[in-house]
């Protein structure tokens, strides 16, 4: 966590004075449209990827694969394949990889993770840069992995970005033990493009604990839509060990899910205003873990429910004006941490988060920076070894700092609803994910008046 450069724009975080009523269209996930990119140019023909996520991390991932030669045409088009989807979509034709190129992989992990394992398979060099934060976040697992696996890497020896993969348009593959205890990402990274290698893949994680499990299952799941083989744990392999086997992936036509760590704030804001907000799209069988907000914030106070149109199924949810503190083990949904403990701040108990050590290491420290801005709006918020405890006290306003973290913007932003006087530091730094987060927050407040 450091300080942000000289006091990037303030933004006063809109106050409800009412209950918030609304429905809010979530864009597509951050998760699925970078994994569907990834797959699709790793593909034998060509596909489709329809509502995908447009925001600063899956343009960067849509660029690097464009400059190493991917086809990515942006259009608007309608479904051929009778779902009746239209909209924004993106036709990805797969193409043999090149290099040189170099990468900006900005502050995203999965560009950062996801793109060095393809780039063994470029047929030159491609260099990989971005953010200052980006050195600082881990990668050496990946790095290590794709060396055993038969790559040639150069990092300056410190197991960090930047570095440069030396494609040799292809690579052995096999089996490979990783830690990832800091990261599921190094996981899914492996076997997002372990099908391409010559001998597929077998990843075996053997470090103390693995974060955000449903992350793996998204990528075994995506994997397994277009056509590779994949042996794992959850369906009667060996614990802790993933094989994808080697093998053509076909061109899918997928429909990009909202992402619901993104509808986060939004069922927030019907949670903190005892209001009610419905989010178009909710999928019914998901593998994000934004679906288990379903429960979270149930456990804190709220009502929800599926209601189906004959267009789609819409997930209402219903604050009911009390908040309650939880005790809760958050490492399978780690991204959710910060919105958790903006509504645990405002809870009639206190709350205790686990198993989120890893969070040190994500956009910013977010323990520290959780821990330091609610407090300093006032708050009663200690850092535990592997999270935080939050005993609720009445807030003040003041500036909300952000460090480049989308979710601090996103969780400083719940806290004013109810909290006046409450400035968000560059919430342009949503743009990460949510590029139209303070109009979509504008927008779910005007039925609900609202002041800054
Ligand atoms: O694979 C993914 O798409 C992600 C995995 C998780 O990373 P960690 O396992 O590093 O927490 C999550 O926090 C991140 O936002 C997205
Ligand atoms: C941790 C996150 O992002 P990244 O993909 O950069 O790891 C996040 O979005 O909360």
């Amino acid at each position: 966590m450091t300080e942000s450069s000289p006091h990037p724009a303030l933004w006063p975080a809109p106050y409800a004075s009412g209950a918030v009523e609304a429905t809010v269209t979530v864009p597509g996930s951050k998760s699925v449209t970078n994994r569907g990119l990834v797959l699709a140019a790793l593909a034998a023909e060509p596909g489709w990827l329809r509502r995908p996520l447009r925001s600063r991390d899956t343009l960067l991932m849509a660029e690097a694969l464009r400059a190493m030669g991917v086809g990515i045409e942006e259009t608007v088009s309608s479904s051929s394949t009778g779902d009746g989807t239209t909209g924004e979509a993106w036709r990805v034709i797969p193409s043999g990889l090149h290099g040189p190129v170099t990468v900006d992989v900005g502050n995203a992990g999965t560009v950062m993770r996801f793109l060095p394992p393809v780039a063994t398979l470029a047929d030159g060099p491609v260099r990989f840069d971005g953010d200052p934060r980006s050195y600082e976040r881990p990668l050496h697992s990946v790095i290590d992995a794709l060396r055993v696996l038969g790559a040639r890497i150069d990092d300056d020896g410190r197991g960090s970005l930047p570095l440069t993969v030396h494609g040799g348009g292809a690579l052995d593959g096999g089996a490979v033990e990783i830690d990832a205890s800091a990261s599921s990402q190094f996981v899914s990274a492996l076997l997002l493009s372990g099908a391409r290698f010559n001998q597929g893949v077998e990843v075996r994680h053997v470090g103390s604990v693995l974060p955000s499990m449903p992350h793996i299952r998204m990528t075994v799941d995506m994997l397994r839509g277009v056509g590779a083989q994949v042996d794992e744990p959850e369906t009667g392999g060996e614990p802790n060990v993933w094989r994808v086997s080697s093998g053509a992936l076909l061109g899918r036509d997928l429909t990009v899910e909202p992402d619901l760590s993104n509808a986060q704030p939004f069922l927030a804001a019907a949670l903190v205003t005892g209001g009610r907000v419905s989010v178009p799209d909710w999928p019914v069988r998901t593998t994000q873990p934004g679906d288990a907000l379903r429960e979270i914030f149930t456990a804190m106070g709220g009502l929800c429910e599926f209601t189906e149109t004959a267009e789609s199924t819409s997930l209402t949810f219903t604050g009911t004006g009390r908040i309650h503190g939880v005790d809760l083990d958050l490492s399978e949904v780690g991204e959710l941490t910060p919105g958790i403990a903006a509504v645990a701040a405002l809870a009639d108990s206190p709350s205790t988060l686990r198993g989120v050590a890893h969070l040190r290491l994500h956009e910013t420290d977010r323990l520290a920076a959780l821990t330091k801005e609610i407090n300093e709006l006032g708050g009663d918020v200690t850092e535990t070894a592997d999270g935080l405890h939050i005993r609720p006290r009445p807030l003040h306003g003041g500036v909300f700092h952000t460090y480049e973290d989308h979710r601090m913007a996103t969780a400083g932003s719940i806290i004013g609803l109810v909290v006046k006087g409450v400035e968000i530091e560059n919430v342009g730094t949503t743009a990460k994910t949510l590029p139209d987060f303070p109009r979509m927050w504008t927008d779910m407040l005007a039925g609900a008046g609202s002041g800054a």
